[in-house]
């Protein structure tokens, strides 16, 4: 269904991480330090949970993972990029590389559910008839199929989940970061959703999935990230 394109032309630099985490500290204001020394790689086609207790600073670690959030000491690089010092400007770019889905969904309201799946592609420039078929396939394989032309205020927590994971999906990203990517649907839905970030990953995508469903990361072999007390262990 996906056919993976890297959209990047550096291929010489396929050994090097995506990201690169070292000595990272976060801090917000002048409050408590909520993630301490942070040392990590985020490989290029990897798969990893990311887990802890709720408050651990998940959301906040996608958040700089997003580039939306500077440290406060450390070093990030993100594609071959240290994130301290790139312009402003460039940075909309450098996200364009990123799929995330927001625990809050953040669907633009005014959009319907194909509007604002396509809106990645339509904000890249491209036709409309090169992905108009992509877009709805995409949608009726979350099991939006009837969905499609509806407002998002018409929709459940479940169906907003979805669509925010289409958007996320749809612009075939170099990695995904998804905050609880299946705390509003159903277990045969959060299988079939799983199985949709599985075959991402199979065909380039790096995947970074926040949880505390241990059903679901019962389901694969992969990395877990497990944070705690604002630091980081990792399980291969
Ligand atoms: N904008 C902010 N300003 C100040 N403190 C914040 C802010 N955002 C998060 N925090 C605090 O940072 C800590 C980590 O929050 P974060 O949302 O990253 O945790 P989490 O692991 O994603 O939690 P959950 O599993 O409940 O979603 C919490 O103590 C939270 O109160």
């Amino acid at each position: 269904m996906l056919v993976y394109e890297p959209q990047t032309s550096d291929l010489s630099d396929w050994a090097q991480p995506l990201i690169h985490f070292e000595n990272v500290g976060l801090r917000y204001g002048m409050g408590p330090e909520i993630l301490r020394d942070l040392t990590f790689d985020v490989p290029k086609g990897s798969f990893q949970f990311l887990t802890g207790p709720s408050g651990a600073g998940k959301t906040t670690l996608l958040r700089l993972l997003f580039m939306s959030l500077q440290p406060t000491r450390g070093l990030i690089r993100s594609f071959g990029r240290d994130i301290t010092r790139i312009p402003r400007a460039e940075l909309p770019m450098l996200r364009r590389r990123v799929g995330i889905v927001f625990q809050d969904f953040r669907l633009l309201e005014h959009l319907t559910t194909y509007e604002n799946v396509a809106l990645p592609l339509r904000v890249r420039g491209k036709e409309e008839q090169s992905y108009k078929q992509d877009v709805i396939e995409l949608l009726k394989w979350v099991g939006l199929g009837e969905r499609i032309n509806v407002l998002p205020p018409v929709l459940s927590g479940g169906e907003k989940q979805r669509v925010a994971i289409a958007r996320a999906l749809i612009d075939r990203p170099e990695i995904l970061l998804a905050d609880e990517p299946t705390g509003n649907v159903d277990p045969p839905m959060a299988r079939r959703l799983l199985s949709l970030f599985l075959e991402l990953n199979r065909l380039g995508t790096a995947v970074i999935i926040a949880t505390h469903d241990l059903a679901l990361m019962d389901q694969v072999d992969a990395r877990r990230m497990i944070l705690t007390d604002g630091r980081l262990d990792i399980y291969e």
